[in-house]
């Protein structure tokens, strides 16, 4: 594929959102083709997907239905979106990926990485992220942004204890360690400037 598939992972409130619009609207303004987009979601079918992963009200989801969604969204997004992006030669930049299920669901929830990486091996087919930059700011840092954040939902997954939401980081922590050719980190406890700069300067170096 001809394309620059680049993702962006972290905890809740790490501030993946607010800088990504920000990084897309200067990559733009230099004539680049870019496609912003986010999973769960992105595209109508996994967008309705989202809808019932991250419903308040679907306390009975179990662990492996929660795993298996995920990556049905994922499967859909990117035949949908991502791949003929790509295919067409466009900078594909995603809020959250298959880390955030390796993370969340393989580690934070104890279904293990591998397994969760499995099902996530037929959804993906090969597909991965050449960059992949870890906001990393500490759970009650992020929790604290998005409590005060108006406008933004609180989530199923939102309403995990600390203790989830520490086992999350923790399991990005061993992603980057795992994958230090594809994964940067980027301090999000930092002022919101200097983290879109760094954001920047990271993606502009896979750029050149
Ligand atoms: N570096 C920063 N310092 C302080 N506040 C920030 C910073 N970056 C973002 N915020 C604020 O934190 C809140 C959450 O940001 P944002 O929605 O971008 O996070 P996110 O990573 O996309 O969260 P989630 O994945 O949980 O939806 C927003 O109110 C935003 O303005
Ligand atoms: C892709 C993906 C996401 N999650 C979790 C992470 C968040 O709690 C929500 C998505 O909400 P956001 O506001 O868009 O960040 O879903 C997950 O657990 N596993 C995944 O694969």
């Amino acid at each position: 594929m001809a394309g620059l598939f680049i993702t962006i992972e972290g905890p809740e409130g790490a501030g993946k959102t607010t800088v990504l619009d920000r990084v897309v609207n200067e990559l733009r303004k230099q004539g680049l083709d870019i496609v912003q987009t986010r999973e769960p979601g992105g595209i109508a079918i996994a967008e309705q997907i989202r809808s019932v992963i991250l419903n308040k009200e679907n306390t009975a989801m179990d662990a492996r239905t929660e795993a298996l969604l995920y990556a049905a969204a994922r499967r859909q997004h990117l035949a949908e979106k991502v791949m003929p992006a790509l295919e067409r030669g466009a900078i594909v930049l995603c809020d959250r990926f298959v880390d955030s299920s390796l993370a969340y669901q393989g580690y934070a929830r104890g279904l293990g990485m591998e397994e969760v990486g499995s099902i996530n091996a037929f959804a993906i087919d090969g597909v991965m992220p050449e960059l992949t930059l870890l906001f990393d700011v500490r759970p009650e840092v992020g929790l604290a942004r998005i409590h005060h954040h108006d406008g933004r939902e609180v989530n199923r997954l939102d309403l995990e204890d600390l203790s989830f939401h520490e086992k999350v980081r923790e399991g990005y922590i061993k992603l980057a360690d795992l994958n230090k050719d594809r994964i940067v980190i980027i301090d999000a406890e930092q002022e919101e400037g200097h983290v879109f700069l760094e954001t920047l300067a990271e993606i502009e170096k896979v750029l050149r």
